[in-house]
């Protein structure tokens, strides 16, 4: 068989190593390397880009911006993890299970973009309801999130680390703390375009002293709505939304025994999957609901994406190495 090439641009990053670490086991990929010393030099990285199959981008924004500028073949496919081309015209968004169709547009792409950490849990859970028309498309959204520390990457592992250790001059850090308290993240935009609402949702994520894992709350006072749809008819609709797919997974309503201990949602439960697992509890009687999607930042959050969208793309199974 030939092995497709493939380049990792910024493959000693956290997104990168792990990605490295799903594809580097493989004998259908080749795993094209960069030396260490010219893994910033530009026109390396150039030629590298322009010789492979795929090149997939694990850079911060502008890097991932100045490498996608140096592509001269429309041979070359390029797979960008950062939020870079996440809305960009001639891009497709990485998210298989998005909506049908989503699917073919990835395999046919030149450019695609894998979706953000907390778009893909928020999305995951609202999407099948603006689709059904459940929720309408100008409904309040609110998110609150907490991530591991990977999600911050090498300096924000760094700095947690060093805490551990107690190194002097280690930054202070805390088991919880909220952020973007300006309303400004980056995945607003996406989160707004491929949900379907008119406006961004309001979001409030954190980070917590765990490294890997996130959950995506999605609160719903659904009392605000002239016929509030009930928490199983929610349920339901998701499930269905869902069937047959492989890494969106729908817990079984209100199921509590996927707890720990009966009482407390595990943001890490994920750790280790390529799947995003969503949880629907409700309250019929005052109409109130909560959307969660729990998964791994790592994970469908970003490396195992990467690596199912490469599979799409070069039409392997898609589950292969996952
Ligand atoms: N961590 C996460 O949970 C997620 C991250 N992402 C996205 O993936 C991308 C990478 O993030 P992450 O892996 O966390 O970041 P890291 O900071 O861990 O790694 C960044 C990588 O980019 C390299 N790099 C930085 N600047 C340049 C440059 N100018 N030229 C070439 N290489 C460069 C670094 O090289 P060096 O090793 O030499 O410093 C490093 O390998 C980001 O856009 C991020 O938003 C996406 C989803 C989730
Ligand atoms: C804890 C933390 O800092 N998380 C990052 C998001 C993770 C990430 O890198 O986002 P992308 O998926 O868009 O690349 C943040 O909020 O900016």
């Amino acid at each position: 068989m030939t092995k497709r090439k493939i380049f990792i641009d910024g493959e000693s990053g956290t997104t990168g190593l792990q990605i490295y670490s799903r594809l580097n086991q493989r004998d259908d990929i080749e795993l094209v390397n960069i030396e260490a010393s010219r893994r910033r030099d530009s026109a390396e990285r150039a030629k590298l880009i322009n010789a492979v199959d795929v090149a997939i981008l694990c850079l911060p924004d502008d890097a991932a911006r100045e490498a996608v500028s140096n592509v001269r073949s429309d041979k070359v496919k390029i797979l960008d993890a950062s939020t870079a081309h996440r809305t960009a015209e001639g891009w497709v968004y990485g998210f298989p299970e998005l909506s049908s169709g989503q699917r073919e547009k990835i395999a046919s792409a030149q450019f695609v973009s894998v979706p953000g950490c907390y778009p893909t849990g928020f999305l995951a859970c609202i999407r099948p309801l603006i689709d059904k028309g459940l929720l309408p498309s100008h409904f309040p959204i609110t998110i609150n999130a907490v991530s591991g520390y990977s999600g911050g990457g090498k300096n924000l592992i760094k700095d947690y680390h060093a805490f551990h250790d107690q190194q002097a001059g280690a930054p202070s850090l805390y088991p919880y703390g909220i952020y973007s308290t300006q309303f400004g993240h980056k995945h607003l935009k996406e989160m707004r375009k491929y949900s379907g609402l008119a406006s961004p949702p309001l979001f409030v994520p954190a980070v917590g002293d765990f490294e890997q894992g996130m959950l995506v709350q999605v609160p719903l006072p659904l009392w605000t709505l002239d016929h509030p749809p009930s928490g199983e008819v929610i349920h339901q609709a998701i499930a269905d939304y869902y069937q047959g797919e492989k890494f969106v997974q729908i817990a079984p309503f209100e199921d509590s025994t996927l707890l720990r201990d009966g009482k407390f949602l595990d943001p890490m439960a994920m750790n280790g999957t390529n799947i995003v697992q969503i949880f629907v509890f409700a309250n019929d009687t005052t109409h109130e609901a909560l959307l969660v999607a729990r998964l791994d930042n790592l994970g469908k959050g970003a490396s195992g994406a990467a690596v199912q969208n490469l599979n799409i793309m070069l039409g392997f199974p898609e589950d292969l190495g996952l």
